[in-house]
This record gives structure tokens, C-alpha cells and sequence, in this order.
């Protein structure tokens, strides 16, 4: 498409068409290992995206609300480098991608410390110094903080947490090795405390969008004005979401869509095109790798369409929707 036509069309057009082209794909399996997952709507679909300068688009099931799961994962990281810092998060996790699955029972056998807090085994680390960072109060502080990076108060599934601790036995084999390697200091029961309940935060696609977007103006939530995270963690956690976020997908995705992003098996993805956009997408059916497969698609239109990817030179995001115009 020329850029002429982007321009008459509108951004809301350019989803909805992004959306249109990829809903047929009904390819891909819900998750299945707890049952509430199990039991979603595989049909719910959702594009949304918010500018730095606070304009929304969303298209299709972008208030349907659905755990956040490994999305968790980056805004905790976020969190941990402001609460302990960044050269004791460094000692303890690191920033190398891994090219294993999200669960992989493997650590960086250099160091004995997980590749990055992007996989299973270095979230779990980081939820262990959050709570130590900040003891007793760690998840309402975590909770909070997600919901200023929302810009509305988020709320929690009692059922997927309960789920998720009673099943979880290779996270806490996972958390038992982190603690014999030293990597994890914290009490082995109080991290996966934390770390289940995180992975069982609400959201919708409009709440990742607007987070992205607050990790797209450095920490600072466009529709409220809330400074939310420090500008060095966030420029932290872009780097690890754009090496390391989507597992043992990132570098195929940094090639193709090439944007920072999360996702989470819950159907989430969290993307975020720095200084422009935050995007958020929801389809429950999963590849083999544990990732969105209408998600993924809806991306690769978008940053296609928009020329969104970090070394694209026809970028065209911000100047359909102003972002730079504040
Ligand atoms: N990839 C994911 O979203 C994994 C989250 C899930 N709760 C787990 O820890 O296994």
C-alpha cells in the first residue's frame, strides 16, 4: 500500500483489515495443562493499539479478559531492576537468548544462572527477588504497578492461581534447581507464591496495548500521565523482550516483525514499538511453541502494513496517528 492510501484509509482501517486477513487461521491448540485454560473461547479474537500521544484503536474482542500469564514476565523484570536493582538482578538472571522452550529445565552453564527473565526458570528467579525486595507486600506492590502500566485497576483469577500452584510440580522442580545452583535465594515457596499469582493476572488486548504504550513513551503512561517504571529498567526490559521475548521463536520474530513483544499462553501478546505504539492482541490458540497464532499473524500484517519493524525506514505508525504531534 503507498503511503497516500495509509493516510485516507486511517489507522483503524489498516486493523481491521490486519484482522480480517488473519482470523481464518484457525490453526493452532488452546492450552490445556490446567483446565481453566482449557475451557476458553477459542473463537475470541482481538487487535489493540495505543500511541504515545494516548490515541486507541481496537478491533474486534479487545475487552475480553484472560490471564496474562508470561506476559507477566516482562512488566515483573521491569519491576525487579527498579526494586533491586539492576547489578543484583544481572548477578542473579541473565540476558543471553536461550533457543529453548519457555518450561526448559536448563540454565547458563557459564554462570549457573538462567539465560534471561523471559523463560520460565529466569522469572521465576526475578519473582524471588521481588520477594525479597519487597516481602509480604510483593504482589500487591506487583499488582499495582501492573495496573498503573494499564492505567486502571486490574483484577485476578482466584481459579487459574489455585490451578497453577496445585499443578505447577516442574516450575517448583524448576524453582528447587534455581535454589541449589544459588541462583535463587529467596524461600522456594513464597517466589512461586508470587510467580503463580502474577502469571494469574487479568487482562484484555486494550490493557497490553496501553501498557505497550507505556513502555513505548519510557515508563510514562500516555492516557494518564503516570510515571509508572524508571526509564533505565524499561530500556532493560525492551532489550530482553526484543532478544528473548518470544522464547525460542525470538529470532524469527525479531526478523520478521522485529518490535519488542511478549507473549503468554494464555493468548496474550504485548508489543511495543519504541516511542510509537503499544499493541495488544488475544487468540487463545497457541503454536507448538506456546505462542498466539492469530497473534503472531495479526502482528506480521501490522508491521508489514505500517512498516513497524525497528529497522524498517518506512515507518509509518506514528505519522498516521500523530504520535509525535504532543
Ligand atoms: N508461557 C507461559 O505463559 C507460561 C506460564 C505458565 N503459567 C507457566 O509458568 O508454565
Amino acid at each position: 500500500m503507498s503511503e497516500a492510501k495509509h493516510e485516507a484509509y486511517g489507522l483503524e482501517k489498516v486493523v481491521q483489515h490486519a484482522h480480517a486477513r488473519t482470523r481464518g487461521d484457525l490453526t493452532g491448540a488452546l492450552a490445556t495443562y490446567i483446565p481453566e485454560l482449557a475451557r476458553v473461547d477459542p473463537e475470541r479474537f482481538g487487535i489493540a493499539l495505543v500511541s504515545v500521544g494516548g490515541e486507541v484503536v481496537g478491533v474486534g474482542d479487545v475487552e475480553v479478559p484472560f490471564t496474562i500469564q508470561s506476559i507477566s514476565k516482562a512488566l515483573a523484570y521491569c519491576l525487579a531492576l527498579e526494586a533491586a536493582g539492576r547489578d543484583r538482578v544481572l548477578a542473579h538472571v541473565g540476558v543471553e537468548p536461550s533457543g529453548d522452550a519457555f518450561n526448559a529445565i536448563v540454565f547458563d552453564p557459564h554462570t549457573n544462572r538462567p539465560y534471561n527473565p523471559m523463560v520460565n526458570a529466569g522469572a521465576i528467579t526475578v519473582s524471588g527477588l521481588l520477594a525479597q525486595a519487597l516481602g509480604a507486600e510483593a504482589f500487591d506492590v506487583l499488582l499495582d504497578r501492573f495496573s498503573a502500566a494499564a492505567g486502571r485497576k486490574l483484577g485476578f483469577d482466584e481459579a487459574v492461581y489455585r490451578s497453577e500452584a496445585e499443578t505447577g510440580h516442574r516450575n517448583r522442580g524448576i524453582a528447587h534447581l534455581l535454589k541449589n545452583a544459588g541462583a535463587l535465594e529467596a524461600d522456594v515457596d513464597a517466589t512461586l507464591d508470587l510467580y503463580f499469582r502474577q502469571c494469574s493476572i487479568l487482562v484484555t488486548a486494550s490493557d497490553l496495548a496501553r501498557m505497550g504504550a507505556t513502555l513505548a513513551s519510557i515508563g510514562e503512561n500516555p492516557l494518564t500521565g503516570a510515571t509508572v517504571f524508571a526509564v533505565e529498567a524499561v530500556r532493560g526490559t525492551l532489550s530482553v523482550m526484543f532478544t528473548c521475548g518470544m522464547y525460542d521463536f525470538a529470532g524469527n520474530w525479531a526478523f520478521d516483525v522485529g518490535v519488542p513483544a511478549k507473549s503468554g499462553v494464555g493468548g496474550g501478546i504485548l508489543g511495543v514499538v519504541n516511542r510509537q505504539l503499544g499493541i495488544g492482541t488475544y487468540s487463545p490458540r497457541l503454536d507448538t511453541k506456546g505462542n498466539s497464532v492469530r497473534g503472531i499473524a495479526a502482528f506480521r500484517e501490522l508491521a508489514e502494513e505500517l512498516g513497524l519493524h525497528i529497522f524498517d525506514p518506512t515507518n509509518r505508525g506514528s505519522a498516521m496517528l500523530g504520535a509525535f504531534s504532543r
